[in-house]
């Protein structure tokens, strides 16, 4: 199995369980795995066949744009729940990262990793 990854995606929404944080948005970096059989679209050298980088972005933006949420973990799991229902792949990683959400801390946020047969 191959994986196709991106690092580093900003993600732009309203999240927090603050009532502040309800009122603003806030810029999170999102880094994906995706499981992917790439042979077919090497073979090929066709787009069509691959599981397109750039349009998991943007459906990865979308979603987090769409609706407030209070958790890390909500976002997080819808993000996994479209990529596993949209695109060809059985196993997903996310790395959500809030950045310096926490006084004291470089970096924080959430890890999850979801899979479909
Ligand atoms: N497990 C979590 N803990 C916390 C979250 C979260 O999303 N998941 N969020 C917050 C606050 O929104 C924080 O990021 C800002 O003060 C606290 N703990």
């Amino acid at each position: 199995m191959d994986t196709i990854y991106l690092k580093g995606l900003t993600l732009k929404c309203t999240i927090g369980v603050w009532q502040w944080e309800q009122a603003i948005k806030q810029t999170l970096k999102l880094d994906i795995e995706l499981s992917t059989d790439a042979s077919k679209a090497a073979q090929d050298d066709d787009l069509e066949q691959a599981l397109d980088y750039q349009k998991v972005a943007e459906r990865m933006q979308m979603v987090a744009n769409e609706a407030p949420v209070k958790l890390l973990e909500t976002l997080a799991t819808r993000l996994a729940n479209v990529l596993l229902d949209e695109f060809e792949t059985t196993r997903v990683k996310l790395t959500l990262d809030k950045g310096q959400a926490v006084k004291g801390v470089k970096n924080v946020g959430i890890i999850i990793e979801r899979s479909r047969d």
